[in-house]
């Protein structure tokens, strides 16, 4: 339940207790106004449940729901009448004792679909045995015939009880539903001769036209058309739209088969419906003395097959009365009135006594043979406090029968309260309540009484009216402070009376009621001479209904007042030794519309079923009560000591929770095994706290779980990573061992093949000399001799030396082969030259050797000749070189023979230089000196001051 209270603001709260402002009754209204506008038509005063009508399906009873309610604790899901039947089991089972479950509430207000559901949920969640379910589903059946029988559209709700119903449904050891009884109360009678402008008659009457087998109502002397039925059709609504008489006929047809009704009993059954229809119908008319006289006995006639009697018979009780003198009967006739009023009578009388019949062989299908022990829950489903405009001798039995219930409720609350405190060792808190012995003392107190004063009434002799009853009233009770009439009233109180009426000040509040047909009412006579037709009449049914012994009997029958008065005191007899369980229905608005919620309806009604007192006694004491458990377990979490556990006594645990939150003394009470809060604040505050505290703690039990997740995670992940580890390492030892092993087997070869090596070859060295082989030529690779001059080489094992050799030999040819391919034709002449001089001067000539590396060069050496006859010849040296003197200038007879020669010798175009004028030529490196030619008379050649030499020729003819 706490678990709401943070929405309380727009759903309200779902136990009045909690209301802050508990005697306002505004709050009240509000309260139940938010939760109706939110579809939560269920809220709690403590452990009663005040149920709203909504008058639409909210989806709220389903199999999920009545699950949802199962074994679970009261308090822990939203206010429920599942709840309520769960508690009540619950508590039947666990401690072995009896429970019953008041619901109360005026017409419409949901009682009767409240006592289905219960009934519903307890079909449905209790054990149960294959042999067992035939009591289940006649309990179940029980109802929808009942409802023919006993209930009727009125204008306040098209499937009115016009009964009070108390049913008690027997389990057995293991909780299994067993059996059944049923017992009714002032079933309405006068509707079956009188129905209200758009209201109708019990449903049966219809149901039977509208879906009886042709032949049925061909034997019962029936018409379908129900407009043709006087007591059908006075309410001109005869057919509704929102009632599906031919439908439900089945259903009851269907139930009759289930409940043990034989043939013959529906035969007798609906013999005395149609008889009831067949009265109806019967006209009387005044003969020439004033007496009543039938002149169409068609009815009569019918009326006489279907009951068995004489048709003469019946018509003679119908328009006579038996007078009894004291030796002699005499008969007189009656006049049209008192005709009617026979007719009428014994059409009620008829059909009541057939209701409680029928109650009776219901519940001779329901009992349960086997004689052990049970334990029950009784479920009451009776009419709430009426107050209409004008009240008559009905609401008076209602409303002193909610006078009795109320008195059961606050007694048992008082008492419940009281043994609480007790057993929890509280100090008793004294709780103010109005008690309202002294109201029902007024109506019901021997020989005082309002009762007994009617029934003096009825039975005096001399002429008794409803005016002369109040005459009495006044006299015996008008000192009554809850009673007034006109007459006693004050000058302001009057005007609000008539003169017929009294006034009761009721505990729910004031209620006037008019004492016209009260005499009537009370007495219900039925004429001797009917009775005694009945009495003998072959209807079993009747027969049993109406016993011979009754007529025979001195004593008057007891009046109606007295019967209900016994009747109650019998059920509070049954009430007051079981557990109580209460619902109050209340219904939201007057024109059975969904989602409509009137106030001033509402207001009316929480008034009438005694809430706001209700509510008071619940509230005197303490607001909040919850087992220590239940307590330290939800708001546990506001105390460090407390949370996340707390292993101490809980009772303990929250003393230290409410120490730290601050109860102050006067906001609590500890007892044995629950903490009592008295104001609701207090809870709220406490809720509020829990509500704040939620989110840090939602974000810790995140951070936690999270964590816990995160390590799970965690330890897989390792648990995984090792294991794979493990075989990894396992995998490579394997590998490792076997490449040992392996490496083992080659060193080994390999040692073996090393001694072995210079043997032939076999399979000891074989693999070694393979390996030698390959290893020497691979190394090879990188000791080639680069080039012919390179003698080196790599030194071969002995196996290869011959290989060896032979590699070398072609790799040596090849590097001469590659020598000589790149030998140029200009270094083929060098070397051509370096052989000649090799044979000129080797071993003759020192410094021979060194000059051999030295390369000949065509570039050295130049040849410049003048373009004159002169022999002038000068070799050019190259001047890089340092240690050169300078170029030779020759002169030579044959000049052009030795410049050919040298030319040829050098091989190199671009060799001879002819100048012309003169020439340049070194002398020593950096000097340079000029021969200037010349032609002249005479050959001579001079050297001048400045160095010049001048070669001069005789220039020839050509
Ligand atoms: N819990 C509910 N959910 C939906 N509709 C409901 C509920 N309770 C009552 N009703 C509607 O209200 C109508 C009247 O309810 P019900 O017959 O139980 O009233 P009542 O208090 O037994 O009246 P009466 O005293 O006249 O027999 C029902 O026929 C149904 O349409």
């Amino acid at each position: 339940m706490e678990g709401t209270l943070t929405a309380r603001d727009r759903v309200g709260v779902q136990d009045f207790v909690l209301l802050d402002a508990y005697t306002s009754e505004s709050a009240f209204v509000d309260n139940l106004r938010k939760r109706f506008s939110e579809n939560l038509i269920y809220t709690y005063i403590g452990t009663l449940l005040v149920s709203v009508n909504p008058y639409q399906e909210l989806g709220i009873y389903t199999m999920s729901q009545m699950e949802l309610y199962q074994g679970v604790n009261f308090f822990e899901l939203p206010p429920h009448v599942y709840a309520i039947a769960d508690n009540a089991y619950r508590m039947m089972c666990s401690e072995l004792n009896n429970h019953f479950i008041l619901i109360s509430g005026e017409s419409g207000a949901g009682k009767t679909e409240a006592s289905k559901k219960i009934l519903q949920y307890f079909a449905v969640t209790c054990p149960m045995t294959e042999s067992l379910q035939i009591a289940r589903d006649r309990l179940l059946l029980s109802n929808p015939v009942l409802e023919a029988f006993g209930n009727a559209k009125t204008l306040r709700n098209d499937n009115s009880s016009r009964f009070g119903k108390y049913m008690d449904i027997q389990f057995d050891f293991q909780g299994i539903p067993v059996g059944g009884h049923i017992i009714s109360y002032l079933i309405e009678k006068s509707r079956v001769v009188y129905q209200n402008q758009g209201e109708r008659n019990f449903h049966i009457f219809y149901q039977l036209l509208a879906g009886g087998e042709a032949e049925r109502l061909a034997y019962l002397g029936l018409e379908r058309d129900p407009q043709l039925y006087k007591y059908l059709s006075q309410g001109h609504c005869a057919k509704d739209s929102s009632i599906n008489d031919k439908n439900d006929w089945k259903t009851v047809s269907s139930a009759f088969s289930v409940i043990d009704f034989t043939e013959a009993d529906l035969e007798n059954l609906f013999g005395i419906i149609a008889s009831v229809l067949h009265l109806g119908n019967i006209c009387f008319q005044e003969d020439d003395q004033g007496c009543a006289a039938v002149p169409d006995t068609h009815e009569i006639k019918w009326i006489a097959k279907l009951l068995g009697v004489y048709p003469s018979v019946l018509l003679e009780a119908l328009t006579h009365r038996k007078i009894e003198a004291k030796t002699e009967e005499v008969i007189c006739p009656l006049t049209l009135e008192l005709s009617v009023y026979a007719r009428d009578a014994m059409a009620k009388a008829v059909y009541g006594r057939t209701f409680t019949w029928l109650v009776n062989k219901i519940n001779s299908s329901l009992v349960n043979k086997d004689f052990t022990q049970k334990t029950v829950i009784g479920l009451l489903d009776i009419y709430g406090f009426e107050v209409f405009d004008k009240n008559g001798f009905e609401q008076f039995c209602i409303n002193y029968c909610n006078e009795k219930l109320q008195q059961l409720l606050i007694e048992r609350t008082l008492k419940a309260e009281q043994a609480e405190y007790e057993s929890e060792g509280i100090e008793w808190e004294p709780i103010q309540y109005f008690n309202n012995k002294i109201i029902c003392d007024l109506v019901e107190e021997r020989h005082k009484g309002i009762i007994s004063i009617l029934d003096e009434e009825c039975i005096r002799p001399g002429p008794a009216t409803d005016l002369s009853f109040l005459e009495k009233l006044e006299e015996k009770v008008g000192q009554h402070a809850h009673f007034q009439t006109r007459k006693l009233a004050g000058p302001k109180g009057r005007k609000r009376i008539g003169w017929m009426e009294f006034r009761l000040f009721h505990y729910a509040g004031e209620v006037t009621y008019c004492t016209k047909g009260f005499l009537e009412k009370n007495n219900d006579l039925l004429y001797r001479h009917l009775k005694e037709v009945l009495c003998r009449c072959e209807n079993s049914i009747l027969r049993e209904c109406f016993l011979v012994a009754e007529l025979e009997s001195r004593r008057r029958p007891p009046t109606v007042g007295t019967q209900f008065k016994n009747s109650l005191s019998s059920l509070l007899e049954i009430l007051i030794s079981k557990e109580p369980s209460y619902i109050r229905c209340i219904k939201p608005n007057e024109r059975k519309e969904p989602s409509k919620f009137d106030d001033f309806v509402v207001r009316h009604q929480i008034k009438y079923l005694g809430l706001m007192e209700h509510l008071r006694v619940r509230r005197a004491g303490f607001a909040y009560r919850r087992k220590y458990e239940h307590f330290l377990q939800r708001y546990k979490s506001l105390c460090p000591d407390t949370w996340p556990h707390w292993h101490g006594p809980p009772g303990e645990g929250v003393e230290r929770l409410i120490k730290y939150i601050g109860y102050k003394p006067e906001e609590y009470k500890l007892g044995k095994t629950k903490i009592f809060i008295r104001f609701p604040r207090t809870l709220f505050a406490t809720e509020d706290a829990f509500e704040f505290s939620k989110h840090q703690l939602v974000a810790r039990i995140q951070a936690t779980y999270k964590g816990c997740l995160g390590r799970r995670e965690y330890v897989k992940r390792r648990e995984a990573a090792t294991k794979l580890e493990a075989h990894w390492r396992g995998a490579l030892a394997r590998k490792q061992v076997k490449r040992r092993k392996w490496a083992v087997q080659i060193i080994r070869r390999f040692i073996n093949g090393f001694i072995n090596r210079n043997k032939p070859l076999s399979p000891d060295n074989e693999e070694f000399l393979v390996f030698v082989r390959k290893n020497y030529i691979l190394n090879l690779r990188y000791h080639v001799p680069k080039n012919v001059l390179d003698k080196s080489w790599l030194k071969p094992p002995g196996i290869l030396e011959t290989a060896s050799d032979l590699l070398r030999r072609m790799c040596t040819r090849n590097l001469v082969r590659k020598y000589c391919c790149g030998v140029t034709a200009e270094r083929k002449a060098m070397m051509q030259q370096k052989v000649v001089t090799s044979d000129i001067f080797r071993g003759k000539k020192e410094g021979y050797a060194e000059s051999l590396n030295e390369p000949f060069v065509n570039t050295r050496i130049g040849v410049s000749t003048s373009n004159l006859s002169d022999g002038i010849l000068v070799i050019h040296v190259s001047p890089e070189n340092n240690k050169q003197k300078g170029d030779a200038i020759l002169l030579c007879e044959h000049v052009f023979e030795v410049v050919t020669k040298l030319t040829m010798l050098v091989n190199k175009e671009n060799f001879v230089n002819v100048v012309q004028g003169s020439l340049q030529f070194y002398i020593s490196p950096g000097k340079e000196g000029t021969i200037v030619f010349d032609t002249g008379p005479e050959e001579q050649i001079y050297k001048d001051k400045n160095g010049q030499l001048t070669v001069v020729s005789v220039r020839r003819k050509s």
